[in-house]
């Protein structure tokens, strides 16, 4: 089992003296490989699950496992990745693949040659000594995943890697992140507030009710072309699923 939460709640205590609980009695596992996606709504729980499953916070109640083991702090074998790319402007972009391999030792010549082959794998071979400046935000997105999968993680995060790219570019680059993340096989979580972009990019949905955040659903994507987001937006049960999904988060009843 690559993540496991099991009676997981988070509370914080705030200035005011109050406690809120941001979410309670969480409850999913994550196979090997697999692609789940968390959406609910805002405030409900969702980076504080990215935050507990890297370690960065600590469950008030309940256990989050990694690869089996007990998460007690941050841990090395998670790959956290934001909405902004959040590369170091002053390095080159195979300078910031290697960041991570830097910090945990690894000897110059083999950090070259593992950063070489994930920008490879990410389509940025021949932009290593470009810096972020000069690279378009699809590509800086590339970049960060390039840098979360070099340091060969267990699981990788993805806190809405998206939201901040125009329509066009962001259909071209979750196709490039499903083919990457497919070919390396690697296990995600992603957090995202686009309902089709969960169910393209899913083996499950995670639907989470509102503060404190629980989940609600838990829909499988049985469908083909995991790798392809492209290929599986065409297909009518994509909009059924979203379909499902916005009534779920009653979303029609708020607008109204
Ligand atoms: N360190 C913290 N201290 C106090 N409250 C916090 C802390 N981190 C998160 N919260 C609160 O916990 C709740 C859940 O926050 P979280 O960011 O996990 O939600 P979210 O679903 O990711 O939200 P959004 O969709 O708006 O990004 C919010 O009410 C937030 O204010």
């Amino acid at each position: 089992m690559a993540l496991e939460f099991k009676g997981v709640s988070k509370s914080f205590n705030l200035d005011t003296g109050q406690e809120l609980t941001a979410v309670r009695d969480i409850n999913f596992k994550v196979e090997k490989g697999e692609f789940v996606s968390v959406v609910g709504p805002s405030g409900c729980g969702k980076s504080t699950i990215l935050s507990m499953t890297a370690g960065l916070y600590q469950p008030t109640t309940g256990e989050v496992r990694v690869s089996g083991e007990l998460v007690t702090k941050p841990n090395p074998h998670v790959g956290f990745m934001l909405q902004k790319d959040l590369l170091l402007p002053w390095r080159t972009i195979i300078k910031n693949v290697e960041f991570g391999l830097e910090s945990r030792g690894v000897p110059r010549a083999q950090r070259r040659e593992r950063a070489m082959a994930e920008l490879e794998r990410c389509h940025l071979a021949g932009f290593e000594n470009h810096y972020p400046y000069q690279l378009s935000g699809g590509m800086r997105q590339r970049a960060a995943l390039a840098r979360t999968l070099a340091i060969d993680p267990d699981i990788i995060l993805l806190d809405e890697p998206f939201s901040a790219l125009d329509a066009q570019t962001k259909l071209l680059i979750q196709n490039s992140f499903a083919e990457t993340i497919m070919e390396a096989g690697i296990t995600t979580l992603l957090i995202t507030h686009d309902l089709s972009e969960a169910v393209i990019m899913s083996d499950r949905v995670l639907v989470l009710s509102e503060r404190p955040g629980t989940v609600m659903c838990e829909m499988p994507i049985d469908l083909p072309d995991r790798a392809h987001p492209l290929k599986r937006r065409q297909l009518p049960e994509v909009h059924q699923h979203a379909a499902e999904i916005f009534t779920l988060l009653r979303l029609d009843q708020r607008a109204a």
